[in-house]
């Protein structure tokens, strides 16, 4: 048998969820060598073609995939422990020492990673209208997976956490002081596991201390979000106090004037709700030109297609406006890092991102910036006066060292 405790003799592995809107991606790692046991994602959750695709890890044999309809959060989580139960990797096991799960809004109060307990999942779930896409599916998570391992610790490891340290000029709306203290209205950020890892790889990547760099992180996924990060500290994030505002997503608008909301609800009569899901579900890429997915966004432009045209237009252009913002909020950049499904993939949206900036000292080298690789790469020129990288984002990996570190000391 080989040896599955740490050298102290303590379980070694951690499990993670990352519950989403509608889906669920889970890795099992050993944290003895941080390699993955096993890794999974659920999709579609609550539609017909909800589809499971299992991946054992490396010599454990090929995805196995599962079609069907998986109803809710907690059939989708039932199933994925299925398939690791079937690779002998059940939860079950005494080599697990804990699940961490990723919790997209903490408020205030958690700056770090945290033993759930009855009392910090009542404050999560308080938080739900401020997340209403993503708490519900975290605390469905979390709630099946104490149903299955009670008496294993649960760690919450919060997208608002790194984001904490902002200052209070970044944090603050220009709104009445008293009416936005009274109900906790601020921006909080989210991403926050992915560019705190991403930009401490980046300074990695520069080979300097991250105590040195200031970094501009461009989290591209399905929401998507950008940050300033100077010397390690978060000093500035464009999602506030929900993760609408900022970024062109996938199917979220991003920044709007937030008077279309009363003009949409007095003059066109939608009601809140209403207005609500527009602006999160029916609204950014998807609203734009009927896609979300930039790869199909991509290949209808080259056959011309003007409505994709202008989706592509307005994603690019918010991305260069908030790089010219972040420049100014850092002062010094020393890298424009792009990462997520969107940053690490599409080289179309990175050169027209950085295009027309080189007063910013800011240039792609199209051969860089044409490669595809798994690895943190340069794809800005040697002699560019601040670097343009790729750093893929590992928020599982994050999520499971916090946890680990957190149960095991
Ligand atoms: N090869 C690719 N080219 C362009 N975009 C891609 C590619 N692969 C994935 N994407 C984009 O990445 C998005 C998903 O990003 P991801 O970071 O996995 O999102 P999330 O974690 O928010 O679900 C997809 O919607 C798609 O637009
Ligand atoms: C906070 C957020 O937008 O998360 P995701 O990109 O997973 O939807
Ligand atoms: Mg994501």
């Amino acid at each position: 048998m080989t040896p599955t405790h740490t050298t102290d003799g303590r379980a070694s592995r951690v499990l993670v969820l990352n519950s989403g809107s509608s889906s669920v991606k889970y890795q099992l790692l050993d944290m003895r060598d941080r390699s993955r046991l096993a890794t999974g994602l659920v999709e579609r959750i609550g539609e017909e073609t909800s589809r499971l695709v299992h991946t054992p890890s490396a010599g454990g044999g090929a995805p196995r995939e599962r079609t069907g309809r998986i109803a809710d959060h907690e059939q989708a989580l039932k199933a994925a422990a299925e398939e690791l139960a079937a690779d002998g990797l059940g939860l079950d096991s005494p080599e697990l020492a804990a699940i961490g799960h990723r919790v997209v809004h903490g408020g205030l109060r958690f700056s770090e990673p945290t033993v759930i307990t009855d009392e910090v999942l009542q404050e999560i779930e308080r938080l739900v209208p401020v997340a209403p896409l993503h708490n519900p599916a975290n605390i469905t998570g979390i709630r099946t997976a104490q149903a299955l391992r009670p008496d294993l610790p649960q760690v919450a490891v919060f997208d608002t956490a790194f984001h904490t340290t902002m200052p209070e000029h970044a944090a603050r709306y220009a709104i009445d002081v008293e009416t936005a203290d009274a109900h906790r209205i601020r921006r909080y950020g989210f991403h926050g596991t992915s560019h705190a890892y991403v930009s401490r790889r980046t300074a990695e990547l520069l080979g300097r201390p991250v105590a040195d760099v200031n970094v501009i992180v461009l989290h591209l996924g399905n929401g998507a979000s950008a940050s300033a990060v100077a010397g390690g500290r978060c000093v500035e994030t464009s999602m506030g106090l929900t993760p609408l505002e900022g970024l062109v997503m996938g199917t979220r608008s991003g920044d709007v004037d937030p008077a279309v909301t009363f003009h949409l609800k007095r003059v066109a009569g939608m009601s809140v709700d209403e207005i609500d899901d527009l602006l999160n579900k029916r609204s950014g890429l998807v609203g734009l030109c009927g896609d979300n997915d930039m790869r199909e966004i991509r290949r209808r432009v080259e056959e011309g297609d003007e409505r994709a045209a202008l989706a592509f237009d307005v994603y690019v252009h918010r991305l260069k406006k908030y790089i010219g913002a972040y420049s100014a909020v850092l002062g010094r950049v020393d890298a424009v890092v792009f990462t997520a499904g969107v940053g690490e993939n599409s080289a179309p949206v990175r050169e027209a991102a950085i295009a027309g900036l080189e007063g910013f000292g800011l240039a792609v080298d199209p051969d860089r910036n044409a490669v595809r690789s798994g690895e943190p790469r340069l794809i800005s020129p040697d002699d560019a006066r601040v670097a343009v990288a790729v750093v893929p984002t590992d928020e599982e990996l994050e999520i499971a060292g916090q946890t680990f570190a957190l149960v095991h000391n």
